[in-house]
C-alpha cells in the first residue's frame, strides 16, 4: 500500500481543498487508488489545517512528519513493573504522546560500573586519528566522548542488549550497538531528533540499513553532582540522570512518519561527570 506522496498528489489536495471539496471524499478517493487510508487521512487532514500560502511551499518530508498519527504504543502503557528474562525493571513515569518512560533498575550499579571500566579503555583508542584518512571529525553540539559494543561483542553485553530489547518490546536484531557517551563537565547534547531526517541526502546511507530509528532508550551509568538531565523542550520535561535508571521514549511509526514532539538533549553538565549508555531501535535488522 501507498505510504509515500509525489508533488502531483499534493497540488492535487491543495487544488481539490480550495475548490471546496469534502476532505473525506479526498481521502476516499486516495485509498481507491491504493493509499493507505490512515496515511491518506493524515496528508489530507494537514493539508486542511494549514495555510493556502504554506500549502504549496511544503515539501513532502515536512508534510509527513507534520501529520504524525500516534499509534498503539510498543511500550506496555500499565504496569509498574516489567519482568526481563533476567531482571524486574520499574516504571516510575510515563507520558502517552509521545510515549516516553522513565525506568529505575534497567542496570544493576555493578553493571554500570562495568560498561564505565570496559568503555574508559575503549574511550581512549577512540581518540586516535584515522590512519588512512587523517580525519577527525569535532562536533561541537555533542561534547562528549563515545564509544560502543558490537552485539554479541562479549557475554555481558549480550545479556544486557538481551534485557534492553525486552523492555524497548522490539527485536534484539533491530538494534544498534550499544553506545557510550561521557561528558566531562560543561559537556552536553543540544536538543536534536534521534531519527534521521528523510529530507536530508545525508540520511540515506543510514536508512539503508535497518531503515528508520523508532525508539531509544537513554541509561545512566553513574549519578551527576548537578545538571546533564535529559530534556524534553516540547514537553516541558526534564529526568534527572540516576544510576542504572533510563528513559525511553519512541517516534517512528508504522507509516514511517517521525514525531517532532520527541525533540530532546541533554543539558550542560555543571558538577562532576555523566556517562550514559543509549539504545537505538531501528524498523528492521540492523548490521
Ligand atoms: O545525554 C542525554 O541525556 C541524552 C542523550 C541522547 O540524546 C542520545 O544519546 O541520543
Ligand atoms: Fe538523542
Amino acid at each position: 500500500m501507498d505510504t509515500q506522496i509525489t508533488p502531483d498528489w499534493q497540488n492535487w489536495i491543495v487544488e481539490n481543498l480550495a475548490r471546496g471539496c469534502v476532505p473525506q471524499s479526498l481521502v476516499e478517493v486516495m485509498a481507491g487508488k491504493g493509499f493507505d487510508p490512515i496515511f491518506a487521512n493524515a496528508i489530507v487532514f494537514h493539508f486542511s489545517s494549514i495555510s493556502t500560502q504554506a500549502k504549496t511551499a511544503l515539501p513532502a518530508a515536512a508534510v509527513l512528519a507534520a501529520g504524525y498519527i500516534a499509534e498503539r504504543p510498543r511500550f506496555p502503557m500499565q504496569g509498574s513493573v516489567i519482568k526481563t528474562h533476567d531482571r524486574a525493571v520499574r516504571v516510575t513515569a510515563r507520558v502517552s504522546a509521545p510515549v516516553v518512560a522513565v525506568l529505575d533498575d534497567i542496570l544493576s550499579p555493578e553493571e554500570c560500573d562495568e560498561l564505565v571500566r570496559l568503555s574508559k579503555s575503549k574511550l581512549k583508542r577512540s581518540t586516535i586519528v584515522d590512519p588512512q584518512t587523517g580525519a577527525e571529525e569535532v562536533i561541537n553540539d555533542r561534547s562528549s566522548f563515545g564509544t560502543f559494543f558490537n552485539a554479541n561483542e562479549s557475554e555481558f553485553i549480550t545479556r544486557l542488549d538481551r534485557r534492553i530489547a525486552e523492555v524497548m518490546h522490539w527485536p534484539l536484531e533491530n538494534g544498534e550497538g550499544l553506545q557510550i557517551l561521557n561528558y566531562k563537565m560543561g559537556g552536553e547534547y543540544k536538543p536534536h531528533f534521534d531519527y534521521f531526517p528523510v529530507a536530508d541526502p545525508g540520511s540515506q546511507v543510514h536508512l539503508k540499513n535497518g531503515g528508520q530509528r523508532v525508539s531509544t532508550m537513554v541509561i545512566y551509568l553513574n549519578d551527576v553532582d548537578e545538571g546533564g538531565e535529559t530534556i524534553f523542550p516540547e514537553l516541558g520535561m526534564a529526568i534527572s540522570p540516576k544510576k542504572g535508571a533510563a528513559v525511553y521514549f519512541e517516534y517512528c511509526n508504522s507509516h514511517s512518519q517521525t514525531d517532532p514532539l520527541t525533540l530532546h538533549g541533554g543539558n550542560p553538565v555543571i558538577k562532576g561527570e555523566k556517562w550514559i549508555a543509549t539504545k537505538w531501535m531501528r524498523q528492521g535488522r540492523f548490521g
